[in-house]
C-alpha cells in the first residue's frame, strides 16, 4: 500500500460521557485522499482537530509517536481571509509565520506557483475582499498548501459553494494533491463528493466509530453522480445514521 504519513491507532476522545470517537484506527498516504464520511454531529471536525494536534486523544493516538507532530494545513467551509490584506498576502499567512521561526526559503515563488495552479494569478495584487466565494476558497486552499504541510485537513470546504463552483475546486484540489504529494484528509456528509475525491472512503457513525474502507473511484464524475460505489455507501451511511426519535 506505500508509506504512511501518519497513522492512527484505537484514537479515542469524549467529552464529558459523550464519546465522540471510538477507537479510531486511520492511515494517511502521500497523493491520496481518505474521505470520512459523517453526519452532522458525528465527530469529523473533531477527527480534524485532532490530527492536527489541536487537542489529544484520551487513549490511542498517532502511531508510532513522532518526534515531531507532522505539519497540518487546514481548510474549512469559510475561507476566514483576512479583507484588508491582497489574495498573495492572505496565502503567504502561513508562510510568514514559519518564515519567522527561519524554516521556509524563497517564499514568493511558492507561493506564486500555487496562486497559478489555482488559477488565481491575475487576482494576486487585488485585494481579498472582491473575491468570489469560490475565489476566496481557492486561497484558502493556497494558504494552506503554501508551507508545504505533510498533511492536508480539508472541513467540508466546499459544501458553501454553489454546485457548478463546487465541481472546478474539487476537480483542482484533486490535482493539486496529486502533483504536491500532500496527504489529505476529507471529513464531509456529501455521498457525491466522497466518491469523486476518495482514494480511500470510511464511514464515521454517531458513536465515534470508523466502519469499513472502501477503495475510492476517484476523479469520475458518473460514477461519483449515479455509480454503484454511491449506491453502496448511501446503502451502508443510511444504516449507520441514528433512528430519528431516538428509538
Ligand atoms: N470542545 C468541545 N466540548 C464539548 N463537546 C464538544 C466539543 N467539541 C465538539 N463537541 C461535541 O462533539 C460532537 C462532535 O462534534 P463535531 O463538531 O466534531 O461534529 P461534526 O461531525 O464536525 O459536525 P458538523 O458536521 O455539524 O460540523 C458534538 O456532539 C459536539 O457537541
Amino acid at each position: 500500500m506505500g508509506p504512511t504519513t501518519l497513522s492512527v491507532r484505537a484514537g479515542s476522545k469524549s467529552y464529558g460521557d459523550r464519546t465522540v470517537l471510538d477507537g479510531v484506527d486511520l492511515d494517511l498516504r502521500p497523493g491520496r485522499v481518505l474521505v470520512v464520511l459523517g453526519s452532522s454531529g458525528s465527530g469529523k471536525s473533531t477527527l480534524l482537530r485532532l490530527l492536527a494536534g489541536l487537542e489529544e486523544f484520551d487513549t490511542g493516538g498517532l502511531d508510532p509517536r513522532p518526534r515531531q507532530w507532522p505539519t497540518t494545513g487546514v481548510v474549512f467551509q469559510d475561507p476566514l481571509l483576512m479583507p484588508w490584506f491582497t489574495v498573495r498576502a492572505n496565502a503567504e499567512l502561513g508562510l510568514r509565520y514559519r518564515a519567522n521561526r527561519g524554516r521556509v526559503e524563497d517564499t514568493a515563488a511558492q507561493v506564486d506557483d500555487l496562486l497559478r495552479w489555482l488559477g488565481l494569478a491575475e487576482l494576486a495584487d487585488g485585494p481579498a475582499d472582491r473575491l468570489s466565494g469560490g475565489q476566496a476558497q481557492r486561497v484558502a486552499i493556497a494558504r494552506a498548501l503554501a508551507p508545504a504541510p505533510d498533511v492536508l485537513l480539508l472541513d467540508e470546504p466546499f459544501s458553501a459553494l454553489d454546485p457548478v463552483t463546487r465541481e472546478s475546486l474539487q476537480e483542482r484540489t484533486r490535482a493539486l494533491v496529486r502533483d504536491t504529494g500532500v496527504s489529505a484528509v476529507l471529513v464531509t456528509h456529501d455521498v457525491s463528493e466522497a466518491v469523486y475525491l476518495g482514494d480511500e472512503i470510511t464511514l464515521l457513525d454517531n458513536s465515534g466509530r470508523l466502519h469499513e474502507r472502501w477503495e475510492g473511484q476517484p476523479g469520475d464524475r458518473g460514477a461519483a453522480e449515479s455509480g454503484p460505489l454511491r449506491s453502496q455507501l448511501l446503502e451502508r451511511y443510511s444504516g449507520i445514521l441514528p433512528t430519528r426519535g431516538g428509538g
